[in-house]
C-alpha cells in the first residue's frame, strides 16, 4: 500500500506556496499601483509646474497622464518619459539662456541707477552690493525675480527722494536773483488800484523763500496783469478814436447838408434874380413904350408888385439860408466842444499815466526812469552854466533784517517813512528818486564841495533820529551814503559809478556814514 501522506503534504506545501505567491503578487500589484499613483501625481505636478512654458511639453505630459492608467507596467511609459525628459532638458537650456540675458539686462539697469547722483550714499552702497550679487549666474527664475524686485525698490527710493525735493530742487541763486529783480520791477510799475493788493502779495512771495514753481507762477501773474492793463489802455484809445470818428462823421454830414442846401438856394436865388431883372426890364420897356399916363401907372404898378414879391421871396430865402447856416454852425460847434472834451480827458489820462510812470508807487518818489530824465536835464544845465552838480547814492543799512524780523509790510512802511523824510530834507532845486529796493539817489545842484558833506550828514542824522518802533521795539535805521561831483569832461553815468563806489566804501567802513569821492 502506497503512503498517501506524501502527496497530501506536497499538495499542502504547494497550496501554501500558491498562497504566498498570490500574496506576493498582490503585494507587487499594490506596489506597482502605488508607484503608478505616485508617478501619476508626479506627472500631474510636473504638468502644472510646466504649464504654458512649452506647448509640446504640455501636450506630452497630458498624453502621458492619460496613458499611465492603461499601462500594464511602468516600463511601458519609458519611451514617453524619455521623450519628456528630452523636452525638459531643452526647455531648461532655453530658460538658462534667457536667464543669462536677463542677468545681463539687470547689470545694465543697475549701472544706470549707479549714475543717478541724487541717490543718498547709503542707497548707493546698497546698489553697489546688489551689482556684486549679479556677478553670480541665475539658475532659476526664482533667482531672477528678487533681483528685479530689489531694483524696483532702488528706483522707488530715488524717485521718492527726487519728488521730495522736486519743488526746491532746482532753485538756484540765479533764480533767486530773478525773483528779486521781478519784485523790483513790479515796484516800479504803476498797477491799477484793484490790482495793488495782488501785487503786494506777489512781492511778498518773490522776496521770501521762493520755489521755482512759485517763481514761474509769479511771472505768469505779472504778465497777465500787464496784458490786462495793455488791453484796457487799448480799449480807452479805441473808445477815443471811435468818439472822434463819430464826431467827424456828424460834422461831415452837417457840412454836406449845408453844401447841398446852399446849392439849392443858389439856384433859387439865380431864378429870383432873373425874375427881378425881367421885372426891371419890363418896367423899362413900359416906360419907353407907354405914353398914356394912366396906362403907364397901371403897368408899372403890376411890375412893381411882382418885383416886391420876388424881393420878399429872395429875402425870406436868405433868412432861411441864414437860419440853416446858424444851425449847422451850432451843430458843428457842439460836436467840436464834445470832441475837445473827449480829447482833453484822454490827454489828461495820458498825462496821469505818464506822470505815474515816472513815480515809484510805494514811496511816491520819482522812480528810476524819472531820475534818468532829471539827470540828463541837470547835466545839460551843469554843462551850460558850469555850475556844480553832485550825485549821491543812499542805501539803508541792514534793511534785510527789518524784513526778516518784522515782515515785509513793515519793511515797506519803513521805506515810505524814509522816502518822505528824504524828500522833506531837501530844497526845491534838489531831487530825490527811489533807485530801486532800499536805494535812493539824490541830485544836488549848486552845492559846493565845502557844504556837500554837511548836507548829506544832516540827511543821514535826520533818518537816524526817526523813532521807529516795530513790535514795541525801538529801532534805529541808519543810512550809508556815497557821493561824487560831476567832473569836467565826465559823463554823469561815470559820476554815478564813482558815487556808487563811495557808497560801497561807506558800507565797508562800518555803515552809518557818508563817503565823498574826490
Ligand atoms: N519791504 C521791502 N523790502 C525790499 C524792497 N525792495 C528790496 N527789499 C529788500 O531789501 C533787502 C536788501 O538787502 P541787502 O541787499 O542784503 O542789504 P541790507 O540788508 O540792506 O544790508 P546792507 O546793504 O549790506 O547794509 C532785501 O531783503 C530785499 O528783499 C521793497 O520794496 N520792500
Amino acid at each position: 500500500m502506497q503512503d498517501l501522506s506524501t502527496p497530501i503534504s506536497q499538495i499542502a506545501l504547494l497550496k501554501q506556496k500558491l498562497l504566498s505567491t498570490k500574496s506576493a503578487l498582490a503585494e507587487i500589484t499594490d506596489d506597482r499601483n502605488s508607484k503608478l499613483k505616485t508617478l501619476v501625481q508626479f506627472i500631474n505636478h510636473l504638468s502644472l509646474a510646466c504649464k504654458g512654458q512649452h506647448l509640446e511639453l504640455d501636450n506630452k505630459l497630458a498624453k502621458l497622464r492619460h496613458n499611465l492608467n492603461n499601462f500594464e507596467q511602468i516600463d511601458d511609459a519609458l519611451p514617453e518619459l524619455m521623450d519628456i525628459e528630452r523636452l525638459l532638458k531643452n526647455s531648461y537650456n532655453h530658460t538658462k539662456l534667457k536667464l543669462e540675458d536677463s542677468r545681463q539686462g539687470l547689470i545694465r539697469v543697475i549701472r544706470q541707477i549707479q549714475r543717478v547722483n541724487s541717490a543718498p550714499d547709503k542707497l548707493k552702497k546698497e546698489i553697489g552690493y546688489a551689482k556684486q550679487d549679479l556677478d553670480k549666474p541665475f539658475h532659476t527664475i526664482w533667482d531672477y525675480i528678487p533681483k528685479v524686485e530689489q531694483l524696483i525698490g532702488f528706483y522707488e527710493s530715488i524717485l521718492a527722494q527726487d519728488l521730495k525735493g522736486a519743488d526746491n530742487y532746482q532753485i538756484l541763486p540765479q533764480h533767486i536773483q530773478l525773483a528779486k529783480e521781478l519784485a523790483q520791477k513790479i515796484s516800479e510799475i504803476e498797477f491799477r488800484k484793484e490790482q495793488r493788493d495782488q501785487v503786494l502779495v506777489l512781492k511778498e512771495v518773490l522776496l521770501s523763500d521762493i520755489s521755482l514753481s512759485s517763481l514761474l507762477e509769479s511771472y505768469q501773474t505779472v504778465l497777465c496783469l500787464l496784458l490786462d492793463n495793455i488791453a484796457r489802455e487799448k480799449t480807452a484809445s479805441e473808445d477815443f478814436l471811435y468818439a472822434l470818428n463819430d464826431a467827424l462823421s456828424i460834422v461831415r454830414d452837417v457840412v454836406n447838408n449845408s453844401h447841398n442846401h446852399n446849392q439849392r438856394s443858389q439856384q433859387i436865388k439865380a431864378q429870383l434874380n432873373q425874375e427881378i431883372n425881367l421885372r426891371v426890364d419890363n418896367a423899362d420897356g413900359i416906360l419907353i413904350e407907354t405914353s398914356d399916363l394912366t396906362e403907364l401907372k397901371t403897368q408899372l404898378t403890376i411890375q412893381l408888385s411882382s418885383l416886391r414879391d420876388a424881393l420878399t421871396r429872395k429875402e425870406s430865402l436868405e433868412e432861411r439860408e441864414q437860419a440853416v447856416l446858424r444851425k449847422s454852425i451850432e451843430a458843428m460847434r457842439k460836436e467840436l466842444a464834445n470832441i475837445t472834451n473827449e480829447a482833453n480827458s484822454y490827454k489828461e489820462q495820458l498825462f496821469e499815466h505818464q506822470k505815474l510812470n515816472l513815480l515809484d508807487p510805494l514811496t511816491q518818489l520819482a522812480n528810476r526812469a524819472a531820475l534818468e530824465d532829471k539827470m540828463e536835464q541837470e547835466y545839460r544845465h551843469h554843462k551850460r552854466f558850469n555850475t556844480p552838480l553832485w550825485i549821491a547814492v543812499i542805501d539803508i543799512d541792514h534793511f534785510k533784517s527789518i524784513n526778516d524780523n518784522f515782515g515785509h509790510s513793515t519793511g515797506d512802511k519803513t521805506l515810505q517813512v524814509i522816502a518822505m523824510a528824504l524828500k522833506n530834507s531837501l530844497r526845491e532845486s534838489e531831487f530825490v528818486a527811489r533807485y530801486g529796493g532800499e536805494e535812493f539817489v539824490l541830485l544836488l545842484p549848486d552845492v559846493t564841495e565845502l557844504h556837500i558833506s554837511q548836507l548829506l550828514n544832516r540827511v543821514r542824522e535826520k533818518i537816524k533820529n526817526i523813532p521807529f518802533k516795530f513790535k514795541n521795539q525801538r529801532i534805529t535805521v541808519t543810512l550809508s551814503i556815497g557821493a561824487a561831483q560831476v567832473l569836467e569832461n565826465e559823463l554823469c553815468t561815470e559820476t554815478f559809478e564813482r558815487a556808487d563806489a563811495a557808497l560801497y566804501k561807506a558800507k565797508n567802513n562800518g555803515r552809518d556814514r557818508v563817503v565823498i569821492e574826490v
